[in-house]
C-alpha cells in the first residue's frame, strides 16, 4: 500500500482501535483528535447521527491540516431505536448489558475522508448486526468489573473480553470495533489517496 502524497493520513480520532486497524494495513498516520460536541441532535436517524459526527470530526481537523487527507469516524450502538452511548459508571454499564442480553442490536459507524485544498470529501455509514447470548447476572457483574465497558459505545468490546457475549455478527467485524476497513480503504483508493503496489517478480 502506498500513499500518493507526501503527506500522511491524519486520523481525527483518539480511539486506539481506529489507529490499530489502520496501522495494521501499513498506513502511516498522524493522530490529531477533533474536539467536537458528540451529543446527537434529537430526531436524527442512526445513519444521519454517525455521518454528521464523522463529518464534524473530519472538517474540524481539515481546517488544521489543509494539505492532507483527513479521516474522521463515529460509532454508535442502537437497540430498538435507542442509541446507547458510552457508560459512565457501573450502573449504566449493567443496564446497557441487560438491554443487549439475548437480543440483536445494530452497530453503525460513519466515516468521512476529506482533503481541504483539493475540495474533496466522501462520507459513508455502515451497519453491522450483532447477536448477544443471554447473559446471567453474574456474567454482567463480572464484565462491568473489568476496565472494558467504559470508553466503548454500548459498553462492550467485541475485540476484547466482550467477545464471550457475542454469538453472531452479520456484516463487518471491523465496523463494530470502530472502522469498516474494507470500505475505508476502497474510499481512499477511489479518491486517489492510496494505491496498491504489486510486488516486483
Ligand atoms: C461496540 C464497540 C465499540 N467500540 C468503541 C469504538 C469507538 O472507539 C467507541 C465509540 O466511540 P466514538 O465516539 O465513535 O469514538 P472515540 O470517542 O473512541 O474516539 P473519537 O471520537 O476521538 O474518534 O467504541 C469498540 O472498541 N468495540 C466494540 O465492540
Amino acid at each position: 500500500m502506498k500513499w500518493m502524497d507526501e503527506h500522511r493520513l491524519v486520523l481525527a480520532s483518539r480511539s486506539p482501535r481506529r489507529r490499530h486497524l489502520l496501522t495494521q494495513m501499513g498506513l502511516d498516520l498522524e493522530i490529531l483528535p477533533a474536539d467536537v460536541d458528540e451529543t446527537p441532535a434529537p430526531g436524527l436517524s442512526p445513519v444521519a447521527v454517525v455521518k454528521t459526527l464523522a463529518e464534524n470530526k473530519a472538517c474540524h481537523v481539515m481546517q488544521q491540516r489543509r494539505q492532507a487527507w483527513v479521516l474522521g469516524a463515529d460509532t454508535i450502538v442502537v437497540k430498538d431505536g435507542r442509541i446507547l452511548g458510552k457508560p459512565e459508571n457501573p450502573g449504566q454499564a449493567v443496564s446497557m448489558l441487560e438491554c443487549l442480553s439475548g437480543a440483536t442490536h445494530s452497530v453503525f459507524t460513519g466515516y468521512t475522508v476529506g482533503h481541504h485544498t483539493r475540495g474533496k470529501m466522501i462520507t459513508c455509514a455502515i451497519e453491522t448486526s450483532v447477536v448477544f447470548k443471554a447473559l446471567t447476572k453474574q456474567e454482567i457483574l463480572w464484565y462491568t468489573g473489568t476496565h472494558e465497558p467504559y470508553d466503548k459505545a454500548g459498553g462492550y468490546a467485541v475485540q476484547g473480553l466482550g467477545a464471550f457475549m457475542v454469538k453472531e455478527i452479520r456484516g463487518s467485524w471491523a465496523n463494530v470495533v470502530g472502522l469498516p476497513v474494507c470500505e475505508v480503504i476502497q474510499t481512499l483508493v477511489s479518491l486517489g489517496a492510496i494505491q496498491f503496489q504489486g510486488q516486483k517478480s
